[in-house]
């Protein structure tokens, strides 16, 4: 069964509050999500193989380790999963960006899926898809079951914040696929969003409400 973990570093938690309150406004809320993303990234490549190489500093010869070149994919959800790269990018520049497009339909909260990229050797790569909500969990199971299909074998899922209907539906869907989460709330409301949550996120950091 996949592990869920919830990221509670104080600077997380303490961002997160920010993030959450409705009087932040676009600027903000995008600054400290990206800095979040970036905290959880830290957190999330936490078991990341090393290896030992030789080198010189200007006192002696020493071994040292360097990452031993485990290839990432990140995969946002778009749009909202867009928010959360750069910060993740920082501290991997190496990772290649794929992208998967869905949105939810308001009536159904069913996924709708219209875009696909991805690098070509995904099969390859360790990946994590990248959302800040995971409600009813239809996206990310969905996003999750394309990439299986093209081939995408080592999969995480980092989000800002999760209801429990949403991560009960990825453990059943993908008992394979790891949680990453900054917090864990309560429940949905009646229209499908995460309480206390967030919000929206993609009108929220794209400013489109
Ligand atoms: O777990 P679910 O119930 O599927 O809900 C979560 C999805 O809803 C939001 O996207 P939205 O449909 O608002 O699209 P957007 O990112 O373009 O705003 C969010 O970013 C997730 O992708
Ligand atoms: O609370 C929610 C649920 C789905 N999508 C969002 O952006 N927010
Ligand atoms: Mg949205």
């Amino acid at each position: 069964m996949g592990n869920v973990f919830v990221l509670d570093h104080p600077l997380i938690q303490h961002k997160l509050t920010f993030i959450r309150d409705k009087n932040t406004g676009t600027k903000e809320f995008r600054e400290l999500v990206d800095e979040v993303a970036m905290l959880m990234a830290f957190e999330i490549t936490r078991d990341l193989p090393v290896k030992e190489v030789e080198i010189d500093t200007p006192v002696t010869s020493t071994s040292t380790k360097v990452l031993a070149g485990k290839k990432i994919g990140l995969v946002p959800i778009l749009r909202a999963g867009l928010g959360m790269v750069d910060g993740v990018r920082k501290l991997i520049p190496a990772a290649k960006v794929g992208h998967v497009g869905l949105y939810r339909d308001p009536e159904t909260l069913k996924p709708v899926e219209y875009y696909i990229k991805l690098p070509s050797d995904i099969s390859e790569r360790e990946l994590i898809v990248i959302d800040p909500m995971l409600a009813t969990g239809g996206s990310a199971n969905d996003a999750i079951h394309s990439l299986k299909k093209r081939g995408a074998q080592h999969i995480r899922l980092m989000c800002l914040v999760a209801a429990p209907e949403g991560v009960e539906v990825i453990k059943k869907e993908h008992p394979d696929v790891d949680i990453y989460l900054a917090a864990m709330d309560e429940k949905l409301n009646e229209e499908g969003y995460i309480v206390p949550g967030l919000g929206d996120a993609g009108d929220r950091l794209f400013g489109t409400k």
